[in-house]
């Protein structure tokens, strides 16, 4: 079966337990554009530009997953040579969290946890810290997450650090699917920009 069968398989699966179009293209780390066309296969549409990121092999090996926890680091560093030594490190859930973590702990500093307003219920959603991992006023903040695919996930979180009187100093992306050089002021630090050349 090739990956995009089974694109679709899971898909059609997330749909038939009565996930929203919204939710499926969250949960793959794909556009709505590209959640309709997998769900529809309307015949003579054009195939969407985007791409399916699978990096499981990694994130499924806990030794690969610190080595590119330590990259992700090592970006950061070579990046920002005299920059502020972050505070703390926040992961945004679900993908993030164990990336920040290895990072937190190699530097010896706090974890900071974010669940994005998408992940949460209720008619107002709002994006919110965990209780017992959150962030201080005035703490210089770095972000961690795994993939990019609008940018709208790290803009939401870049908001609430500054609503909250701390201090982003970065964001770290394994990868970034819209080549973001920096939010608000915020630079983005990926390992991989995919993009398309067609
Ligand atoms: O750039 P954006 O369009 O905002 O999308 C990127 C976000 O989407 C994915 O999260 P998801 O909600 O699928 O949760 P996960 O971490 O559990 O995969 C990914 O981990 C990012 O957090």
């Amino acid at each position: 079966m090739s990956t995009l069968d089974e694109l679709i398989q899971k898909a059609r699966l997330l749909r038939s337990e009565g996930h929203s179009p919204g939710q499926i293209a969250d949960e793959l780390s794909l556009s709505m554009e590209t959640v309709t066309w997998l769900l529809t296969q309307e015949k003579g549409a054009a195939t969407p530009k985007d791409v399916h990121i699978d990096w499981t092999a990694v994130s499924g090996e806990s030794q690969l997953l610190e080595e590119s926890a330590m990259m992700l680091q090592s970006r950061l560093h070579i990046k920002q040579p005299d920059g502020p030594v972050p505070q703390v490190y926040v992961g945004i859930a679900i993908s993030g969290i164990p990336l920040a973590t290895l990072m937190a702990v190699s530097e010896g500093v706090r974890l900071g946890i974010y669940h994005p307003a998408k992940q949460a219920i209720g008619d107002e959603p709002v994006g919110s810290m965990s209780g017992n991992f959150g962030i201080r006023p005035g703490e210089q903040v770095v972000i961690v997450d795994d993939v990019i695919t609008s940018g709208k996930t790290l803009q939401e979180v870049i908001n609430y650090i500054k609503r909250h009187g701390a201090v982003p100093v970065a964001c770290c992306v394994l990868f970034d699917k819209r080549g973001i050089r920096d939010i608000d002021g915020v630079p983005v630090y990926s390992l991989f920009k995919v993009s398309r050349i067609d």
